[in-house]
């Protein structure tokens, strides 16, 4: 596959009305091929960062290279290879399904194409629908219908923005399905989600942005190593006056009423399992044990209230 990034954003600056800073000298580069999530709470610029990418947002400074090319020397023909789902329904309702598709072949430059169309629609499961007018389709019909568009072209970056938002949980799963068929056949992804499950089912990498700043790209898996822990919670059928000294040093600690034990395994610190051991040496009165792996939603919190152990991946 080449090396040549997706994308690259250098110095990405967008500053509406000349008060907001929307984006803030944000540096990123998205590998071809790969599933990124950009994560963030409301207002914190990811759609502003897609729209820039895509022409709908005019960029305020810095560079934007899609596949190699710059777009301040070709803002038109890079932006070809990309196909985006909005977060919003944005298709006109007086359109069938199949014609909104091959206006959205001729958007790109394309001539239309009609295996192509039968073909997307088979995928998302809309090839009953081709001749309906799209304003007489379901909300879920019309996501799919979204995705479909942003797809009809064949492009090699596609933004997902919100995909998800709103849909249940079978169209969720179906589509997440289709989101890893496609990368898996090159097609890279760059997502935003405000469900964070989709971000840990899907992503290969992560980034955080809040308030316009970049502040962490990470490897999913390197990032929930990282930042993540194992809780253990033992509770004891009696109250337990001490712990044994080795599961104070490993830093277990002993609720006040002396029936709750919890403790924190994080990268590079003994297994709970340790903790465990001594405990059933000791004879202590074990009740009941729990364990709790951190999902990226705790991580993403860490690391928006600027906790000190969420420091920054380069
Ligand atoms: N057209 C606009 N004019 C002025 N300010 C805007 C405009 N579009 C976005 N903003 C502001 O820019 C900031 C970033 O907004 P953006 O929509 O990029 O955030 P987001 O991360 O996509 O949020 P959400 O998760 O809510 O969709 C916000 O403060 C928003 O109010």
């Amino acid at each position: 596959m080449s090396s040549t990034p997706a994308l690259e954003l250098q110095g990405l600056t967008k500053t509406y009305g000349g008060k907001l800073t929307a984006l803030s000298d944000v540096n990123l580069s998205i590998r071809p091929g790969e599933i990124f999530a950009l994560l963030g709470p409301n207002g914190a610029g990811k759609t502003t960062l897609i729209g820039s990418v895509c022409g709908l947002v005019k960029k305020t400074s810095g560079k934007i290279i899609l596949f190699g090319k710059d777009l301040d020397e070709d803002p038109v023909r890079p932006r070809y290879e990309v196909g985006l789902v909005p977060q919003e329904i944005n298709f006109d309702p007086f359109f069938s399904v199949a014609e909104s598709l091959y206006i959205q072949q001729g958007y790109y430059g394309q001539h239309r194409d009609e295996a192509r169309v039968k073909e997307v629609l088979t995928a998302l499961n809309l090839q009953n629908k081709a001749d309906s007018l799209t304003r007489a389709l379901s909300g879920g019909m019309k996501r799919r219908l979204l995705i479909a568009k942003a797809l009809v072209h064949k492009p090699k970056l596609v933004f997902l923005d919100e995909p998800t938002a709103g849909v249940d949980v079978e169209l969720r799963r179906d589509l997440w399905t289709y989101v890893r068929k496609l990368a898996s056949e090159g097609t890279t992804i760059v997502l935003t989600t405000h469900y964070l499950e989709e971000a840990e089912e899907l992503a290969d990498r992560v980034g955080v942005i809040n308030e316009g700043r970049l502040l962490l790209v990470e490897d999913k898996k390197a990032l929930l190593r990282r930042l993540g822990e194992k809780r253990l919670v033992v509770t004891f059928t009696d109250a337990v006056t001490t712990l044994p000294e080795s599961t104070r040093q490993m830093g277990a600690a002993l609720s006040a009423d002396g029936r709750t034990l919890t403790y924190a395994e994080r990268e590079g610190c003994a297994p709970a399992g340790e903790v465990l051991r001594a405990l059933y040496t000791q004879g202590l009165p074990v009740n009941n044990v729990e364990t709790r792996h951190s999902r990226l939603e705790d991580i993403l919190i860490d690391i928006l209230r600027g906790k000190p152990a969420a420091a920054l991946a380069s």
